[in-house]
């Protein structure tokens, strides 16, 4: 987890903007962070799980990202943790056979979609994303990485935003938030 200087780095790199995609949304901007070398390799080692109080997940197969800026975070993620990574995307994108998992978003419906052959079963992985709301695109890739028979190691994320109580639709994981917002 961060310590108070980290934390504040971190939070210096995102940016509300409000009414974005839709009114009444407060859309939380993560390219700040992502321009500042500091804060960008911060969030990465800590998501990571590297910090005061860790050394890095042990014993993964690979860091699996959502589209688009879970990738932003998660290959980085991955390289550090040495493993390799598998790219969850929108509906459509992936060109071999995938398997597929719809949800409810703050502004609107989504299908994830992840190649059959990306994992194998027994396989242990590390979900990684920027922003938990109402948690539905975490619970639609750990559902697709089950479904594959992989275990879920976390899902760790930069931030969680706690009034939409997205971390209730996780439960039955390790949910790591650097910040809760
Ligand atoms: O917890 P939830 O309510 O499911 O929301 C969180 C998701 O929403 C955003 O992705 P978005 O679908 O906007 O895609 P993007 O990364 O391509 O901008 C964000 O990057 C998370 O993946
Ligand atoms: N308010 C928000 N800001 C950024 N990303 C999001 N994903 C879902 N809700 C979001």
């Amino acid at each position: 987890m961060p310590t108070a200087d980290q934390r504040e780095l971190l939070l210096s790199g995102i940016r509300d903007v409000p009414d974005w995609p839709e009114p009444g949304i407060v859309f939380k901007d993560i390219t700040p962070l992502l321009r500042n070398p500091a804060a960008f390799g911060a969030a990465v080692d800590l998501l990571a799980g590297i910090g005061d109080t860790g050394s890095g997940y042990d014993g993964l197969d690979a860091v699996v990202g959502i589209e688009a800026r879970g990738f932003i975070l998660g290959a980085p993620v991955a390289q550090r943790l040495g493993v390799g990574f598998v790219p969850v995307r929108k509906e459509g994108k992936l060109p071999s056979r995938t398997s597929s998992a719809s949800y409810e978003l703050e502004y609107g419906r989504e299908t994830v979609e992840m190649h059959r052959d990306a994992l194998s079963p027994g396989d242990t992985v590390l979900i990684v994303d920027d922003v938990l709301a109402t948690g539905g695109t975490a619970r639609a890739t750990i559902d697709l990485v089950r479904g594959a028979g992989a275990q879920v190691a976390g899902v760790s994320v930069l931030m969680e935003l706690g009034f939409l109580n997205g971390r209730e639709k996780l439960r039955d994981v390790t949910l790591t938030a650097l910040l809760s917002l």
